[in-house]
């Protein structure tokens, strides 16, 4: 008999089909916000109007605005950030923008509470992964009392996470933090801000959440709870991305893109670890820079080859839920990607043969790789499986 647990982390509401504008206006009364510190994506800051419309609904209650956070979080940039929240003593953050922005928030929080100024002191505060045995040591600390509303405005589903990843600029590796309260209190879904986000981005990040679908649904540490939401993820997300794709002003097709991802997150929402491609995919991000959807891209099908001898029932159901029980589901995964046009190899991405070794090494100290579905015996098969994607 299957045995396992099911919990997820305090987020109060999520919000959907509607103007963020509206809803945070909404969510800073009820909260009793009055120092209200907005982090934002630089190219909505600068080259929108959205925030500036944000700024003036809220009136004196808006404290002060970050909008520097490049993509993967290096911590300088979370600490500039904090610096600039800490000095308006801000009482809640909104994050407006993706992944980079909503994690970039947990982090802001916790160099808030912690009094965090210096790189180093990020150190005690993160995961540790035995590079041999997989197994995490999550340190146990205070949790924060500043929070974070989040309005995403990709697919990389990170709201739903009570993990902020950032990357230690000196290493080069990206590092989690987590704890309950770190993940936000809101989350508001506008898919008419997404009208901004650029197609590319858009689409990839989609093919995150098909993989957080994927990799919850076929983990060996899920729950029947979070299989009925993967499947769901699987049946709505290819459909939506592609009429996306066909036409950019599809308000219905962003929304139900949005939903899609929702339902993929219950698994990362619930803590159910992920597998290598979300494993090796950190590394490409962190160490190589590879943006985060397209990490999937290249990961996912080889990942999903490598694990079919262990995971063949699972996935059956994964290729009837993308549309055809008969085919394999990295075939499936794989043309999802051709269709919607994005890169599919490491060379594609940057990434070349001389760099698999430091990939397999680093891979092997993301708690991901360890959580597979299929044990890597060592360095070298991750080596043959990044070879299958040259
Ligand atoms: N904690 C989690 O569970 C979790 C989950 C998913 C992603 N993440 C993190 O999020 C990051 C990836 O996020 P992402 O893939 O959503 O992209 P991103 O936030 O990294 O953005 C990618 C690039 O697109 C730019 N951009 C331009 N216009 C934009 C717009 N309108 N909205 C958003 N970005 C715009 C950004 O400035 C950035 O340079 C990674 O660092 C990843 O680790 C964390
Ligand atoms: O907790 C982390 O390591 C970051 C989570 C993350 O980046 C999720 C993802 O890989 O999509």
């Amino acid at each position: 008999m299957r045995q396992g647990s099911f919990s997820i982390p305090p987020m109060e509401r999520v919000f959907f089909g509607r103007p963020f504008v509206d809803v945070v206006l909404e969510e800073a009364d009820r909260l009793g916000a009055k120092r209200v510190f907005l982090l934002v994506s630089n190219t909505l800051n600068n080259k929108t109007g959205e925030i500036r419309k944000l700024q003036d609904a809220l009136g004196s209650r808006f404290a002060a605005l970050y909008d520097d956070i490049p993509a993967h979080i290096p911590r300088d940039a979370v600490l500039r950030a904090a610096a600039v929240a800490r000095a308006a003593e801000a009482d809640l953050i909104v994050t407006i923008g993706g992944g980079s922005i909503t994690d970039a928030g947990k982090n802001v929080q916790l160099c808030l509470e912690h009094g965090i100024t210096e790189l180093d002191q990020f150190e005690p505060f993160r995961l540790k992964t035995d590079p041999v045995t997989g197994v995490v040591e999550a340190p146990v600390f205070r949790g924060p009392t500043v929070r974070q509303i989040a309005v995403p405005t990709t697919l990389s589903g990170g709201e739903f996470h009570q993990s902020g990843g950032s990357n230690d600029p000196v290493k080069k590796l990206k590092q989690s933090i987590r704890h309950p309260l770190m993940i936000p209190r809101t989350v508001v879904f506008d898919p008419a801000l997404t009208m901004h986000t650029p197609l590319g981005l858009w689409l990839s990040t989609g093919m995150r959440a098909v993989d957080h679908a994927v990799e919850s649904f076929y983990s060996p540490y899920g729950s029947p709870f979070v299989d009925g939401t993967a499947l769901q993820a699987l049946r709505v997300l290819p459909g939506a991305l592609k009429r996306t794709k066909r036409d950019t002003d599809d308000l219905e097709a962003r929304a139900d893109a949005q939903t899609g991802m929702w339902l993929s997150q219950m698994g990362m929402w619930s803590l159910v670890p992920m597998g290598a491609s979300h494993g090796i995919g950190h590394v490409l991000a962190g160490t190589f820079h590879v943006p985060h959807g397209h990490c999937t891209c290249v990961t996912l099908p080889a990942v999903l080859r490598f694990n079919k001898p262990v995971t063949e029932a699972k996935q059956k159901l994964l290729s009837e839920a993308l549309g055809d029980a008969r085919r394999e589901t990295a075939d499936l995964v794989a043309e999802l990607i051709d269709e919607l046009e994005m890169p599919n190899r490491l060379n594609k991405v940057g990434v070349q043969r001389s760099d698999f070794a430091l990939v397999a090494r680093n891979a092997l100290l993301d708690r991901w790789t360890h959580s597979n579905p299929r044990r890597f015996k060592n360095e070298q098969e991750i080596v043959d499986l990044l070879e299958s994607v040259a």
